[in-house]
């Protein structure tokens, strides 16, 4: 059988892992203002990535961080709701996994996009530094993997800070 993995770089690319999520909003989806509940979305955030993360390395992983969550458009009842799920960055031990929510009005068929954000998983089920890099295949997913070293140097300062935070919490 064809092994997906490139064994010369130890590389793969984003359709090898990639998540494709379609939902229909429901009722119970709303918060009070009518409009989609924001944690119903890093919910599914949360599921697509962590799928993705262990496609990318046939590994157990574990959410570490929500990184940034940027809500951009309201989401309504009915809308098409999809989740674009794909591989940003690779660190050493840890995989950061982007995810774009587009709203399609079902009858129209226009779409938006309402929100996206960053998770970083720690790879439990692989050797440090030995994950493989990820390759972007679309300009959208080479410009997004273009910007990981410098969300990673943001995430390190807030990763110390919050270290520091711990320190004292009760
Ligand atoms: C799918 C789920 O729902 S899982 C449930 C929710 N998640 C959990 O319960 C996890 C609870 N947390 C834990 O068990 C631990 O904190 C762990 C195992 C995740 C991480 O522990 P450690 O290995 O000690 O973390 P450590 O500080 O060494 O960092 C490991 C990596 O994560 C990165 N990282 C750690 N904290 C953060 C953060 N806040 N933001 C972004 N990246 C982070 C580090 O930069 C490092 O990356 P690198 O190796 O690629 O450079």
């Amino acid at each position: 059988m064809l092994k997906l993995q490139n064994i010369y770089t130890n590389s793969k690319k984003v359709s090898e892992s990639k998540v494709i999520f379609t939902y229909g909003v429901m009722p119970t989806d709303l918060n009070t203002g009518g409009t989609m509940y924001g944690p119903r979305l890093f919910e599914i955030a949360d599921h697509s990535s962590g799928t993705c993360a262990i496609r990318h390395t046939r590994g157990r992983v574990a959410t570490i961080s929500c990184d940034s969550f940027t809500f951009l458009k309201p989401i309504n009842q009915g809308d098409f709701l999809t989740a674009t799920t794909f591989i940003s960055g690779v660190g050493n031990s840890s995989v950061e996994v982007f995810t774009k929510f587009t709203k399609e009005a079902p009858m129209t068929g226009e779409r938006e996009v309402a929100a996206f954000c960053f998770l970083t998983f720690k790879c439990k089920g692989s050797e440090p530094g030995k994950i493989p890099a990820i390759i972007g295949e679309s300009f959208e997913e080479k410009k997004i993997i273009a910007g990981y070293e410098s969300r990673r140097e943001i995430n390190k300062i807030r990763q110390k800070n919050n270290k520091d935070l711990s320190e004292i919490l009760k």
